[in-house]
């Protein structure tokens, strides 16, 4: 279960008022080191979590076509502020030799590699080889959009900018028209 030490971000936050110049016993601010450290181990549930683990639901179906779930949204903190970077994942498969998974795994996938301090290249990347090494498909897709709050809110103050990244294996790699097809449907 939870691996959050909760006692030590209550005090952790505690710190960070204090040194902001703010009253952490004033009313408002009372309860504030609790909800944060409630809200840490619900954000970043995923650090104890294995994305591989949801793709061992397994169906032996002979689809040897594309399997596209599109627009699974999602919300990450990134790991060099710590603000929130959030967006939508879209996720294309082959399977082969009858190994296709639950749609809802993907994404649960999802939940466990993007709730934990993480970079948008490398929730792409996990995603596209957790798929690869458990369900040995013939390709896999993976594209993710993206808005980053540290470039937003703060810092650059670029707002509307998206970050987009892909991550291609197999018949993705090799075939233009397997890229193509996903894209055109991505669009949709
Ligand atoms: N590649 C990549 N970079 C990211 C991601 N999330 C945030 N960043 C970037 O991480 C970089 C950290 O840069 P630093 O120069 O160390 O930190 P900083 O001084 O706060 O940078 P600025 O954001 O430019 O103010 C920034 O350019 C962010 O835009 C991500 O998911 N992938
Ligand atoms: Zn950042």
């Amino acid at each position: 279960m939870s691996e959050v030490n909760h006692a030590k971000i209550e005090e952790a936050v505690t710190m960070i008022l204090e040194a902001i110049g703010e009253d952490p016993s004033r009313e408002g601010l009372l309860d504030t080191p609790k909800r944060v450290a409630r809200m840490y181990e619900e954000v970043f549930q995923g650090i104890s979590q294995d994305p591989k683990e949801h793709f061992k639901t397994v169906f032996g179906e002979d689809h040897e076509e594309l399997v596209l779930v599109k627009d699974i949204p999602f919300y990450s903190m990134c790991e060099h502020h710590l603000v929130p970077f959030f967006g939508k994942v879209h996720i294309g498969y082959i399977p082969k030799g009858g190994k296709v998974t639950g749609l809802s795994k993907l994404a649960r996938a999802v939940e466990a590699v993007t709730r934990r301090p993480q970079l948008q290249e490398r929730i792409t990347s996990t995603i596209a080889d957790s798929i690869v090494d458990t369900l040995t498909p013939r390709g896999v897709i993976v594209v993710i959009e993206a808005e980053h709050m540290c470039m937003t809110m703060r810092g650059v103050r670029k707002p509307g900018s998206k970050t987009v990244t892909s991550a291609v294996r197999g018949a993705f790699e090799r075939s233009d028209a397997a890229r193509a097809e996903v894209l055109s449907l991505i669009k949709e």
